[in-house]
């Protein structure tokens, strides 16, 4: 029996949204001060659970607005749940947000080490991955650069190349893909088969269901915050192409 490495258990989360314009911040400090916004909830998870074997790949797939992001965000422990547990065993290397590690005024070489320190890397790790970092990317030219001039494929390269060195016990790999050209989401395909082969969990959403069929063994999908499918990646796959 294979190990549990996330458990994510009856968990929803309730967000608040303004359902007013603004004409400008003033207004909006004026009307907060005098309690006059009106906000109203909505659950974008509602009781979802599903457990995540060591060594799956776990895809999370579903329409725009279904909790995809969200979820992922929850398990790398960005956002906290309002109802529900999750637990995870082990290092969670978390592609999220495109560029959401980088500081854009900073060249490529010193995001690099900013990233790794916030993964928790210390200097002279990073400084023995550099090489590979550069060389996986492709991006030698453009280390000097401040990543504010990246283009956003260009900027995937290097946060997927800084987020897959060493092992991680999870890799969790958020529409990262989506961006790069055809030949470097081949590249990190490759790469995830390997981490996969020495142990690594990966969570992984895309829209592309070829590319899910490709790398996930299971997939749990989401529909309106709710999981309404979870099993292995053919059934669940051949009824979501259904819709
Ligand atoms: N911080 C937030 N505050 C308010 N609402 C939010 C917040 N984050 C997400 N939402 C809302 O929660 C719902 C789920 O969003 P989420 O980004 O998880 O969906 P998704 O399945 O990843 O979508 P997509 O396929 O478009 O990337 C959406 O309706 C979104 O507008």
């Amino acid at each position: 029996m294979k190990e549990t490495i996330v458990e994510v258990k009856d968990v929803s989360i309730k967000f608040n949204m303004s359902s007013e314009k603004y004409d400008s911040f003033k207004e909006y400090i004026i009307k907060m001060i005098k309690q006059q916004i009106t906000y109203h909830s909505f659950w974008a998870l509602k009781n979802v659970s599903f457990e995540v074997k060591k060594g799956d790949r776990l895809g999370l797939i579903g329409l725009n607005g279904s909790g995809k992001s969200t979820i992922l965000k929850i398990i790398a422990g960005i956002l906290r749940p309002t109802q529900g547990t999750v637990k995870v065993k082990g290092k969670i290397a978390p592609l999220i947000e495109l560029g959401a590690g980088f500081d854009g005024d900073l060249t490529g070489e010193e995001n690099v080490y900013l990233n790794g320190a916030l993964l928790g890397y210390s200097q002279s790790e990073m400084k023995k991955s550099y090489r590979d970092i550069v060389e996986f990317s492709e991006l030698e030219n453009f280390m000097n650069v401040p990543v504010k001039n990246y283009s956003s494929g260009m900027l995937s390269r290097l946060a997927f190349a800084i987020a897959t060195i060493g092992i991680p016990d999870i890799l969790i790999v958020d529409e990262v893909l989506s961006v790069g050209d055809f030949r470097f989401q081949k590249k990190c395909e490759d790469r995830i088969k390997k981490m996969q082969e020495s142990g690594t969990t990966v969570l992984f959403v895309s829209h592309s269901i070829e590319q899910v069929k490709k790398i996930c063994n299971k997939i749990v999908w989401l529909d309106h915050g709710r999981v309404r499918m979870y099993g292995n990646t053919r059934e669940v796959c051949e009824e979501y192409e259904k819709i």
